[in-house]
């Protein structure tokens, strides 16, 4: 039995349809469970629990009293936060959303401090950003959730588009987690054939503009929030790899220092997650195109890294 903890602390619907994932799965031996909604995360805690029973999984779930039960996580997952409704862009967040961040770092930073923290509430790198600024964690130890998302977004309207090759679809996608992200046609693939060989360039640049606005996209049919099924999906890949210290590589949101030609800014680049989380950082090489695109994507999560820097640090 593997002795694991992971405590996700904001437990609406990304939040709890992770704790469900992982419960089922049994790949760790506890999940704690802490939002501010004391009655609805009893009652995740308790529902999750017994779903854990029925899948006879040993995976333990239980609410916490309080942020001494975070003592001993091996992950700490943050999801708390608003998410956007329609009308609303994810930067409309920041300023909500960094003062929960800042709240509930510091127990964290005093209960946890050497867990891995899987950032998820958005706007995601701006999210990241405050998360390490706030607790002074070293730049490994706290990783972004989105990369995994939007390629499997793009692989989704990939399929879509081809019709065929479902389960065999790489794609890759780059970028701060937000209107312009940038994702990459060059390497993306259908069972190793490159979607250049396969698609137009007009049907590529349709499934870019498609993967750009995926999470949009879902948001306008919900009404009321986002997505959370595949944001889930992926910040469980995520939690096992680093759990069962696996050196996979994921797009995953990261402190780059030099990397790219940046420092001391958040954004989405392939990393290798193991168990002392963002283990390696790897540099692709863009053309002149992509490049311009993603030093886009970083200056758009520079401007709101400058509103944080001028309102909390
Ligand atoms: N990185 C990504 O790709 C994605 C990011 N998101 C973001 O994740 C966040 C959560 O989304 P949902 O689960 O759909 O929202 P939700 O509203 O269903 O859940 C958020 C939870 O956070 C809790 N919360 C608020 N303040 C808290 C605090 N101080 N301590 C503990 N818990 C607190 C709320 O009570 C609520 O249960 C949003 O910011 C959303 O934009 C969502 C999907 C994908
Ligand atoms: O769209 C949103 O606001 C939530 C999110 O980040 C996503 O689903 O990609």
């Amino acid at each position: 039995m593997v002795n694991k903890k992971v405590s996700i602390i904001g437990v609406g619907n990304v939040g709890s349809t992770l704790a469900y994932a992982l419960a089922n799965k049994g790949i760790c031996s506890s999940i704690v469970l802490k939002d501010i909604r004391e009655n609805i995360v009893q009652a995740m805690a308790l529902d999750i629990s017994q779903s854990a029973n029925a899948a006879k999984s040993h995976t333990v779930v239980k609410a916490a009293k309080d942020g001494k039960d975070l003592e001993n996580s091996d992950v700490v997952v943050i999801t708390a936060g608003i998410p956007r409704k329609p009308g609303m862009s994810r930067d409309d967040l920041l300023l909500t959303n960094a003062k929960i961040m800042q709240s509930v770092i510091e127990d964290v930073k005093t209960y946890a401090s050497n867990a891995i923290v899987i950032v998820v509430s958005n706007p995601l790198d701006a999210m990241v950003y405050t998360a390490l600024k706030t607790s002074g964690f070293s730049s490994n130890q706290i990783v972004g959730m989105a990369g995994i998302l939007d390629s499997a977004r793009m692989s989704h309207f990939i399929l879509e588009k081809v019709g065929f090759g479902a389960g065999q679809i790489e794609s890759s996608v780059m970028g701060g987690h937000g209107d312009d992200m940038v994702p990459l046609p060059n390497y993306s693939t259908v069972a190793g054939v490159a979607i250049t060989e396969i698609l137009s360039k007009e049907e590529i640049t349709e499934i870019v503009e498609k993967t750009k606005n995926g999470g949009l996209q879902i948001v306008k049919l919900l009404e009321t929030g986002s997505a959370y099924y595949a944001p889930a999906h992926a910040t469980s890949l995520m939690v096992e790899a680093i759990l069962n210290n696996q050196k996979k590589i994921y797009p995953c949101s990261v402190y780059l220092n030099g990397e790219y030609g940046y420092k001391d800014i958040v954004t989405g680049v392939p990393v290798m997650l193991g168990s002392k989380g963002v283990e390696k950082i790897f540099e692709l090489e863009l053309n002149e195109m992509q490049k311009s695109l993603f030093d886009n994507s970083v200056k758009s999560v520079q401007t709101l890294v400058d509103v944080l820097e001028e309102k909390f640090f």
